[in-house]
């Protein structure tokens, strides 16, 4: 081979692994690119050892559900996983209904308005995001509804992506971040005219608790939504295939127990609340909510292929390929829990703050 094919032929593999890697695999909605992939707050040389002690609580469950360490565990969780979900989700970190003829962004986007328009809120009015994560949602309801979002986030890393992402979108002036935990809330009571939770207060080991923080904090008379990860009345506790994939979905989402759909209106009532509405909205007519995870399988693969070589690189911190080989795994779970019908990412709960 002469010196000018063997360029060429280099040339060409350089063009190609960078098409492969930084155009293929780039974000849904740009922002995050393969090569940018990190621990989040954790230093590279760290990300491994956490991506184990991640997975020693799950060795030790009863520590789990009384640990106040669980805050500190899903800090953990999404330092792995939030540079990764960004890549390869956007900004919005959580499942919407599919609708015929729509984008996954504009499923979205009108999964997020929707519950903003429960909540009767006014432009001007100050409303509260709990666990807001890099702010997907927090942006579109701020963009439709005019109204002031304070979103609140255990982890310091999506407190620094969201404001970046919050000052690229030119709504910094309607978005602001907080790092703190949703369990001993940094307000004053009485001081939000709304709030909501989008696939959130999952990660909660009490709900309880979190509902309390969010009913001390909202003024009398007004409204909280919440999207609610649970089981179905489909789930059946003896049922080996149905424990393994609730189980799955557990391990691979930093959930210290999945609740089941009826406990979620007994503990608003509990704290105060009053019941407004509850609904399921992944029960027909709505199309499946999984489909976007089933369809983005190829590009799975893909990712895997990246995130490979890219650790091999010494780009990706080590572990990063342990991480995305576990989102890849709870991926699959998570489908069977929508196709078998024994879990939901959308349990719907309104409640009222009573005026007295
Ligand atoms: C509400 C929570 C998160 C819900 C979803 C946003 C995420 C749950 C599983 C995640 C993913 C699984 C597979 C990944 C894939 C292997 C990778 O190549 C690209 C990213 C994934 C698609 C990733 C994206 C986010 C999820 C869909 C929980 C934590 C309470
Ligand atoms: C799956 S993400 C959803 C984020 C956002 N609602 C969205 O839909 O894009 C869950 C969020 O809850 C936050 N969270 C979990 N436990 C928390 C806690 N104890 N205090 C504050 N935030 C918490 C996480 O940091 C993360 O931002």
């Amino acid at each position: 081979m002469d010196s000018l094919t063997l360029f060429c032929t280099a040339g060409l593999l350089a063009g190609g692994l960078y098409w492969f890697v930084c155009i293929l695999g780039s974000a849904e909605q740009k922002g995050k690119r393969a090569v940018d992939l990190s621990g989040g707050s954790i230093s590279r040389e760290k990300v491994e050892d956490k991506y184990k002690q991640y997975w020693s609580f799950f060795r030790r469950p009863k520590e789990i559900e009384t640990a106040d360490k669980v805050p500190a565990f899903v800090d953990t969780f999404y330092n792995l996983v939030t540079d990764i979900y960004e890549w390869g989700w956007g900004q919005s970190f959580h499942f919407s209904p599919s609708i015929p003829g729509k984008s996954h962004k504009d499923a979205t986007r009108i999964h997020e308005e929707m519950a903003v328009d429960l909540l009767n809120v006014k432009p001007g009015d100050r409303i509260l995001d709990v666990g807001c994560g890099v702010g997907g949602p927090m942006r579109a309801i701020a963009a439709h509804s005019q109204a002031n979002v304070v979103g609140i986030t255990i982890n310091e890393y999506q407190v620094k992506r969201a404001q970046m992402h919050n000052k690229k979108a030119g709504l910094d002036s309607l978005c602001e971040v907080i790092c703190g935990n949703f369990l001993q809330m940094p307000f004053p009571d009485n001081s939000f005219d709304g709030a909501y939770s989008i696939e959130a207060t999952c990660h909660a080991p009490k709900l309880e608790e979190v509902y309390s923080e969010i009913f001390r904090v909202l003024k009398p008379g007004s409204l909280y939504v919440s999207y609610e990860w649970v089981t179905t009345d489909k789930y059946v506790g003896d049922n080996s295939e149905h424990i393994e994939i609730i189980q799955g979905i557990e391990r691979g989402d930093a959930l210290p127990g999945l609740r089941s759909y009826d406990q979620i209106s007994e503990v608003a009532k509990k704290v105060g609340f009053e019941v407004v509405k509850e609904k399921d909205l992944a029960k027909p007519p709505s199309n499946p909510w999984w489909q976007r995870l089933k369809m983005g399988r190829i590009a799975y693969w893909r990712n895997h292929l990246v995130v490979t070589i890219l650790s091999w690189l010494g780009i990706a911190p080590k572990g990063t390929v342990d991480v995305h080989e576990m989102l890849f795994v709870t991926a699959d779970y998570l489908t069977r829990g929508g196709e078998t019908g024994i879990f939901t990412p959308m349990h719907m709960i309104l409640c009222r703050k009573p005026e007295s």
